[in-house]
């Protein structure tokens, strides 16, 4: 289980916000540039959930600022509405629809593409704001008159019109979104977020709707966005129309790269760093219109040398003088693969198993899925063709063939992840050609890759929650507030699977620091975490020493009790021990099926593939 002391930063929050005033004016800080920090330092969370998190880099975020901005500035001084929390509210509620609509255009593409459909967006909106919509916004004057906040308790109102009354506001604001922030961050949809920013392509894999959970953190990003600008349009007393302008957008990336991203706390020292630096470097050095490009200088210095921003330097310092290293769990794999640990290992593996499948069907007899005429063709190269295909309930089926022979992409077609160019794909009695790959491993279909499609930065126990939330929560579930301990069996789910592939042991190991061996295993582990009926297995022991396969086969045997498998491997020797039956595939053609014994002595199959393995086989 992934445990939490509760609160605790929460309240280091707290006190530091209660303190910031009393301590900051004696570091050069005025209160108007405190209030600031604060305010794009709540913009900043929500761009961090979106960039740090998910890794989805917006330049388009002046978008969702002017449009809660000018929202929450336009009822405050065009319509009666006195009351500006409700304002700021309704500001940030329209900034979250704006941003449904902006994401359902920028997510159809990613990295750099995404990134430019942001700008270009975000540019329409500055057209739009200046010119169809200048009467409701003031065009090039923007909105002046915009009310101080207040508090209206129903016998008194509390104005907040000083701007150390008005840090109290934001305190509060950046408060209740920070923790609300966290909360997401600690939930199973925050581990997906940072599921998707690692690799996006084996999350999809693994039964998640990673469109959804995109979308979900972009409509949050431009709610806090939109929120940041409603307090900016409070704090001025009127609302620029610079605040639609591309330098906001570029701001908000560069304080969160200088603060550090991906921690939530990265905007606001980032913007601390920024507006001090830009307040000193214009009033107390003078230095005319070439303070920018100082700024500059200073940004490029600091992002190269604190590659990991401001956040993750004070974390250094504080290992260097807490005088820690970082512990490294010894590994004694010249121990992995001796009798006693592989017979050790098989039980504990036997008894995981039992727990990790699903509920036996009745229907469990005859074929779990059967291919019938599957054909892919990549231009001109035909990589399969005309593959007629079956595999029963409880086999273990081998696959071979040499080099290009088609192997890898006939899995790919039976997961989903290529549609066949023509043919058929029946898994449980469902035709699933053509569905997604998603929806595949939700039906309980899904394969280890070639080359480990890990999640790198997490850790053993998050790379097989992200696994197991598949199979607990479904494709998509929006459960920002739940914490990842409450999630029903995925403790469970979690240290069978660990167990299975043997990495118990390492479960709070990041996986940067495990061995390629252990890398192999969790790859494995990974497709068990969702519980597969029909696990495809794709070269698992490309790359293994020979003791490390000794120890994966004697796993995949125990693994293969009650399930059913398909298994590609170069490793003739380790397959025609694991499988019953073997498919021989020769240039995208199935040449023949036989027991491992009638494939070692299928002339055909010799003279065909096997003559340089002749004497390996007999
Ligand atoms: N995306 C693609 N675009 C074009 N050709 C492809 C693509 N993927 C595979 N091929 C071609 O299809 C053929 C079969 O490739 P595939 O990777 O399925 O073979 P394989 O049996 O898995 O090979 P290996 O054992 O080397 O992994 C090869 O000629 C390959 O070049």
């Amino acid at each position: 289980m992934i445990r939490q002391r509760p609160y605790l930063i929460e309240l280091f929050v707290v006190i530091g916000l209660c303190l910031a005033p009393f301590v900051l004016p004696y570091l050069g800080f005025t209160p108007s540039t405190i209030n600031r920090i604060l305010i794009w330092g709540l913009l900043g969370i929500g761009f961090d959930l979106l960039f740090g998190y998910t890794g989805l880099l917006s330049f388009g975020q002046a978008a969702f600022f002017g449009t809660g901005g000018m929202f929450a500035a336009y009822m405050l001084t065009e319509t009666p509405m006195e009351n500006t929390i409700l304002a700021l509210f309704l500001g940030a509620a329209a900034a979250g629809v704006v941003g449904y609509l902006v994401g359902l255009i920028a997510l159809r593409r990613t990295g750099i593409y995404f990134a430019m459909i942001t700008v270009a967006i975000a540019e329409v909106f500055f057209f739009v704001e200046f010119n169809p919509l200048s009467e409701y916004t003031g065009g090039e004057n923007g909105l002046p008159g915009v009310p101080t906040p207040n508090l209206s308790l129903g016998f008194t109102t509390i104005e907040f019109d000083s701007n150390w009354t008005m840090y109290i506001f934001f305190a509060f604001w950046y408060f209740v979104g920070l923790a609300i922030a966290l909360r997401i961050v600690r939930s199973p949809f925050g581990l997906l977020l940072r599921a998707i920013r690692d690799n996006p392509l084996r999350a999809e894999a693994l039964g998640h709707n990673i469109h959804g959970y995109k979308l979900s953190v972009f409509v949050i990003a431009a709610i806090y966005t939109g929120f940041a600008g409603g307090l900016l349009g409070m704090f001025q007393g009127f609302m620029p129309p610079d605040a639609f302008m591309f330098a906001t957008s570029g701001e908000i990336v560069m304080q969160t790269a200088i603060g550090g991203a991906g921690t939530l706390f990265g905007p606001l020292l980032g913007a601390g760093a920024w507006l001090f630096m830009s307040d000193f470097f214009q009033t107390t050095l003078n230095l005319g219109a070439s303070w920018k490009l100082v700024l500059g200088i200073v940004f490029v210095l600091l992002v190269c040398f604190l590659r990991r921003g401001l956040v993750g330097a004070f974390v250094d310092l504080y290992h260097l003088a807490a005088g820690e290293k970082r512990k490294h769990e010894p590994v004694d794999e010249t121990t992995a693969g001796t009798g006693a640990e592989v017979e050790n290992m098989a039980a504990i593996a036997n008894r995981s198993a039992e727990m990790l499948a699903r509920k036996p069907s009745s229907e469990n007899v005859g074929a779990i899925l059967k291919a019938t005429g599957l054909t892919k063709s990549y231009g001109g190269v035909v990589a399969n063709s005309d593959i007629d295909f079956s595999v029963d309930y409880g086999e273990m089926r081998g696959i071979i063939g040499p080099n290009g022979a088609g192997k890898s992409t006939f899995f790919k077609m039976l997961t989903c992840e290529v549609s066949p160019t023509s043919g058929k794909i029946v898994f449980e009695g469902r035709d699933i050609t053509g569905l997604s790959v998603t929806d595949v491993c939700q039906f309980g279909l899904t394969k280890s890759y070639q080359i480990n499609q890990l999640f790198e930065r997490l850790t053993v126990r998050e790379n097989l929650s992200i696994a197991a939330l598949g199979l607990l929560r479904g494709k998509f579930k929006l459960d920002l507030y739940r914490s990842l301990s409450g999630v029903p069996g995925l403790d469970h789910q979690v240290e069978g699977a660990a167990a299975l592939v043997n990495l118990t042991r390492r479960l709070d190991t990041p996986v940067s620091e495990l061995a390629y061996g252990e890398k192999r295993r969790l790859e494995i582990g990974l497709a068990l975490a969702t519980s597969p009926s029909l696990l495809l297995l794709d070269e698992p022991l490309a790359g293994m020493s020979p003791q490390e396969r000794v120890t994966t086969v004697a796993l995949l045997k125990s693994i293969a009790i009650g399930r059913t498998m398909i298994i590609i491997d170069h490793d003739m020797d380790a397959l025609f021990e694991l499988v019953g039956k073997v498919t021989v595939l020769q240039e995208g053609r199935v040449l023949v099926e036989g027991t491992p014994e009638e494939i070692k002595n299928n002339p055909k199959v010799q003279e065909a593939y096997l003559g340089g393995v002749d004497e390996e086989m007999a």
